[in-house]
């Protein structure tokens, strides 16, 4: 099969050459670049240097040529690709924010300042959270070529943190506080103030806050999780690290899930509170028993982006504050693999009927 990517030079781009050119299913990859057109990957990436080698031409090129196609662009661009697409019967995995609101383009001109180009496309269109709607996207590829919008980095790393505690029966009422912390490569391969070393290396603070795009997202999903509209506050940081994005996600408990020991005054964990978070450890394991990229780390340990590196897992651990009041769950995902390239491939592995985890089940590094 021939993967099409356009946008091949951009960081998302670059991850998918790299994880496909290893993807069992795929035997030749079809890249794009307008500003590297004629160009070969290898020479924009020295990564590749040896290992693998495609020239860079353009996204016609590309469409032609492609079985399935990947778009890493910016947001408002790819429009006029995902058509071509449908129009010759092929899938277009999105990887910017263009598909993510099915048709709610109100939301997505208040976040992004466009419209839709062609609304139409939506009825081909779903979106790629597989652990939240795997049987939808299945639905819609068994009825021909699909345009997956695939999620954004920030809402899977919390989007995943939150739906057990909501199928559950875990929640109770008040604000879900969502605190992220990503690594650089999030801001992608242009350089800016915010990303120049000297500015962010050492150095770690929030931006966009309370104004950030993914919380539309972050709330949409939550909305079809429990289908109604929950109080949420997300806060984006810019860590000094490539990659990862930790997420701490505050859940309110329901009154039935509170502990006796919940109490104002900070008071060191007491048993009650070790023995509800193994339970609500346990059903958040049983939550996602199937689920091939989600792991629920054992009583004890701790989410951390350094344990799932170059990986399409997410990782998640959990906690109680010391008032027994408050689920704190933490969730670490690569924001360029279960955030980007990785949720992307296993999109394209659901829709053409792969395995899901194939090119994708590498086992991270830790360092
Ligand atoms: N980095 C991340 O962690 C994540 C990124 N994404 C999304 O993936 C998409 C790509 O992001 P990322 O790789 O980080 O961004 P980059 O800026 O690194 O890459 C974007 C690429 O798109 C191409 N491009 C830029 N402008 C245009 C244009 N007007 N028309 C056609 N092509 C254009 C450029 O390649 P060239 O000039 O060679 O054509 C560029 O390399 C974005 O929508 C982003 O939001 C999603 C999840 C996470
Ligand atoms: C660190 C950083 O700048 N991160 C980006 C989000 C990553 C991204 O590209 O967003 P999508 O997942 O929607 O494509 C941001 O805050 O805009």
């Amino acid at each position: 099969m021939t993967a099409g990517i356009i946008g091949a030079t951009g960081y998302a781009g670059a991850e998918l050459v790299r994880l496909l050119a290893g993807h069992p299913q795929v035997d030749k990859l079809m890249l794009s670049s307008t500003t590297y057109e004629g160009d070969a990957i290898e020479n924009v990436y020295p990564n590749f240097w040896g290992s693998f080698s495609a020239p860079l031409g353009t996204a016609e090129d590309v469409i032609a040529a492609s079985d399935v196609v990947f778009a890493a662009l910016p947001h408002g661009v790819g429009e006029p690709y995902a058509k071509r697409c449908m129009e010759k019967g092929i899938s277009f995995i999105d990887l910017s924010a263009d598909f993510r609101f099915d048709e709610d383009e109100a939301t997505y001109t208040a976040w992004y300042g466009k419209a839709f180009l062609h609304p139409e496309l939506r009825k081909q269109a779903v979106y790629g959270l597989p652990e939240l709607n795997r049987a939808e996207i299945r639905d819609l590829a068994a009825r021909g070529p699909v345009i997956i919008g695939n999620p954004g980095c920030y809402p899977t790393g919390a989007s995943l943190g939150i739906y057990p505690a909501l199928k559950e029966g875990l929640y109770g009422e008040g604000t879900i506080i969502i605190d992220a912390a990503s690594g650089v490569t999030g801001a992608g391969r242009e350089p800016g103030r915010s990303t120049h070393y000297p500015e962010c290396a050492d150095s770690i603070a929030p931006y966009k806050i309370g104004a950030h795009r993914h919380t539309p997202e972050i709330s949409r999903n939550l909305m079809k999780m429990c289908g109604r509209e929950l109080p949420v506050i997300f806060t984006p940081h810019l860590a000094p690290m490539n990659r990862g994005i930790l997420s701490t996600v505050y859940i309110p408990l329901a009154e039935t899930h509170r502990t006796k020991a919940a109490a104002a005054a900070p008071r060191p964990p007491a048993k009650e509170i070790t023995d509800k978070t193994a339970e609500i450890r346990e059903r958040y394991a049983g939550f996602y028993k199937d689920e091939p990229f989600v792991r629920v780390l054992p009583a004890g340990g701790i989410a951390r982006s350094g344990s799932v590196r170059q990986s399409n897992f997410c990782d998640i651990s959990l906690h109680i504050d010391h008032s027994g009041s408050t689920l704190v769950a933490v969730t670490a995902i690569d924001n360029m693999v279960k955030g980007a390239a990785g949720q992307a491939i296993q999109n394209m592995n659901i829709i053409m009927g792969f395995d899901e985890d194939a090119g994708i089940s590498g086992i991270p590094s830790l360092f």
